[in-house]
């Protein structure tokens, strides 16, 4: 038995493609939430048009403590809370965060997070390229695995491995957090040039400098840069950077159009943008793109502003 925290569009499409293998308890903060999918077999509210399959058990309220992996697919904003409030059943079991960002108020990313509120339990994330979508509708996927404990890592890989779902493993889940997180705010950045309009040159030139500004900033605390270099860094920088399906690349658009967004939709990047650039501005490490981005969230620079500021930076190698 396989439990999925969160019944957003990530853990709804996590539980789907585990069900193939196992069978899963998905968990919703909402009562009323659970009660609708146990009624009609379908998250209408988060994954619409997707069939729940009858080895989904959707639940709600406590949570039953238990040795089998918990997956978390709660927005990173909210784990803080989400871990305060279940700690006593979640400890001393495989954790396996499924978010991306680093947490606003305390700087830590996941699994540092986890490691905090449940000390018993050996901490991993799943992350890299994905959309929720194509997880549900069984398109092929691949995704790494991070855990620092490599047999946990190695137990956890076998487990959550699904037939459309492959997953790679590392132990380094400080690049593998890191990447998940930093990619969105390189694709908000992406969206408000392509927005502009200021060409899809522009973009290039932001992806390829911004993942070298995603491997200063992972390096520096200790990330290996192959795993930078991987599915959870530059395969889900490729895929948020390019795709009108992601959240963070469209709220870019809106920035870059001047149009509004739906503050309810889960954006990542713009609080993972103000988290990073405080650490880095400690660290003296130059995040110049994520120093614009934060610039853009805040209403601060329009985004030929922001871009004439990248442009006029003193020369440098590449
Ligand atoms: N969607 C995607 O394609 C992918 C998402 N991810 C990552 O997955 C994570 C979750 O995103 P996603 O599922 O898409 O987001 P959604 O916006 O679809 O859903 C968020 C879910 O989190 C729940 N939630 C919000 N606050 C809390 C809380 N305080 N305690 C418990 N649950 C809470 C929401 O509950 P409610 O509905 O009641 O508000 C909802 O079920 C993010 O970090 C994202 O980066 C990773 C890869 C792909
Ligand atoms: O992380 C994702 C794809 O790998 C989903 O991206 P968004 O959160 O921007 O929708």
């Amino acid at each position: 038995m396989i439990t999925v925290c969160g019944a957003g569009a990530f853990g709804t499409a996590l539980a789907v493609s585990l069900a193939k293998i196992a069978p899963v308890t998905l968990w919703a903060r909402d009562a009323g939430h659970a009660a609708e999918m146990r009624a009609t077999r379908e998250n209408a509210r988060r994954l619409p048009g997707i069939d729940l399959p009858e080895r989904i058990t959707l639940t709600s309220g406590p949570l039953a403590a238990g040795r089998q992996p918990c997956l978390l697919a709660i927005p990173m904003q909210k784990l803080g809370g989400f871990l305060e409030d279940f700690a006593a059943a979640l400890d001393n079991r495989p954790l396996v965060a499924c978010c991306k960002g680093v947490d606003l108020a305390t700087g830590l990313g996941p699994t540092a997070l986890i490691a905090q509120a449940c000390p018993g339990s050996n901490a991993a994330i799943l992350t890299g390229p994905s959309f929720a979508r194509d997880i549900a509708l069984g398109l092929p996927t691949a995704l790494t695995l991070a855990c620092a404990d490599e047999g946990t890592g190695k137990a956890l890989q076998s487990a959550l491995t699904t037939p459309n779902l492959r997953l790679y493993r590392t132990t380094d889940t400080t690049g593998a957090e890191l990447g998940g997180a930093l990619k969105n705010v390189i694709a908000i950045a992406c969206g408000a040039v392509i927005g502009a309009g200021l060409g899809e040159s522009a973009r290039a030139a932001l992806m390829t400098r911004g993942f070298a500004e995603m491997n200063r900033f992972a390096r520096a605390l200790g990330a290996h840069p192959d795993t930078l270099a991987g599915l959870s860094g530059f395969g889900d920088l490729a895929l948020t950077c390019t795709s009108d399906q992601s959240r963070n690349y469209r709220f870019g658009l809106s920035i870059g159009e001047g149009t509004g967004f739906d503050p309810a939709v889960t954006v990542e990047g713009a609080a993972t943008a103000h988290a990073v650039l405080a650490r880095a501005t400690a660290m003296k490490i130059d995040m110049p793109i994520t120093h614009a981005v934060t610039a853009l969230v805040n209403g601060e620079l329009r985004v030929d502003q922001a871009m004439d500021m990248l442009l006029s930076r003193p020369l440098k190698e590449e």
